[in-house]
């Protein structure tokens, strides 16, 4: 019998969710099984790659009707991933969340000085030297923003058309428009709509009108969209003038101008 859309979708897996988070309240749709929670029960996250495959008997069994969708972030920018996944199921399809790297940077470096206060400046970390414009790409906070070079990694591997790239600044001005195409792409029904969303002021975000387990309004944790440090502009102007070409080609490769300039 010929695999209808859905059953080609069955083993999904969800790559960096950096804005809408998989896990955190997103409205469920009716044939999505997370199995996100239970890899997460894994302890330690350095291994994820390794945990994912050992944590593949932990996931929920799904129906043909259902998509097993897998959220770690990670996955990415791990060079190892892209062939694993490719040899577990290369129907994969794959979903990646991409903001401005360097609010990407930012983010993620107030991430980390929110768990470690002692960690030296954002601009000491940036530059290896820093009136010569030399970045610090072996420090991931700026690696990880280096998408084209990641791509190429899962383009040996995968085609365009099974991946998905989301904007993260889209995913916050328009949550709908971005997860219709989500939808689109995963080949099922458009289930979440703007019915779901509204903007709290309070928060400075789109949040979910009622969750999955009660009728209460429910935005992200408060890890989610908190307020940046403050860095320097000049800084700021460096590393966009260092991920300029890698944005470009990154552009050109997806077909798709995320207009960070
Ligand atoms: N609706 C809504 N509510 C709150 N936050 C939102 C939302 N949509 C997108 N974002 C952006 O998501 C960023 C946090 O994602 P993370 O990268 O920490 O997520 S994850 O660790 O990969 O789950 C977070 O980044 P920061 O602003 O740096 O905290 C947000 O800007």
């Amino acid at each position: 019998m010929a695999r209808g859309p859905l059953q080609r979708c069955r083993r999904e897996l969800c790559l960096p969710c950096p804005a809408l988070s998989c896990r955190e309240g997103t409205p469920r749709q009716p044939h999505a099984a997370d199995a996100t929670s239970q890899c997460r029960a894994w302890p330690g996250s350095f291994l994820t790659v390794t945990f994912c495959f050992a944590c593949r008997s932990l996931m929920p069994r799904t129906l043909d009707s259902q998509i097993t969708v897998e959220k770690t972030p990670s996955y990415f920018v791990t060079k190892e991933a892209p062939r694993r996944i490719f040899n577990m199921s290369r129907d994969t399809k794959l979903i990646v969340v991409v903001r401005n790297p360097v609010t990407r940077a930012i983010s993620d470096y107030t991430q980390t000085l929110s768990k470690k206060p002692d960690i030296p400046t954002f601009e000491g970390l940036s530059f290896r030297n820093r009136s010569l414009g030399l970045v610090d790409t072996s420090w991931n906070a700026i690696r990880i923003g280096m998408y084209a070079v990641h791509l190429e990694s899962w383009l040996q591997y995968f085609p365009l058309s099974q991946i998905h790239f989301v904007s993260g600044e889209k995913l916050i001005t328009d949550p709908a428009g971005e997860m219709g195409k989500v939808q689109d792409f995963l080949g099922i029904k458009r289930v979440i709509t703007d019915k779901h969303f509204y903007f709290n002021k309070t928060k400075g975000f789109p949040c979910l009108k009622k969750s999955e387990s009660s009728s209460l309004p429910r935005c992200l944790g408060k890890s989610k969209g908190r307020t940046h440090v403050q860095i320097d502009p000049e800084v700021i102007e460096q590393l966009r003038d260092f991920y300029r070409p890698y944005n470009i080609k990154f552009y050109e490769t997806v077909g798709q101008d995320f207009r960070w300039e």
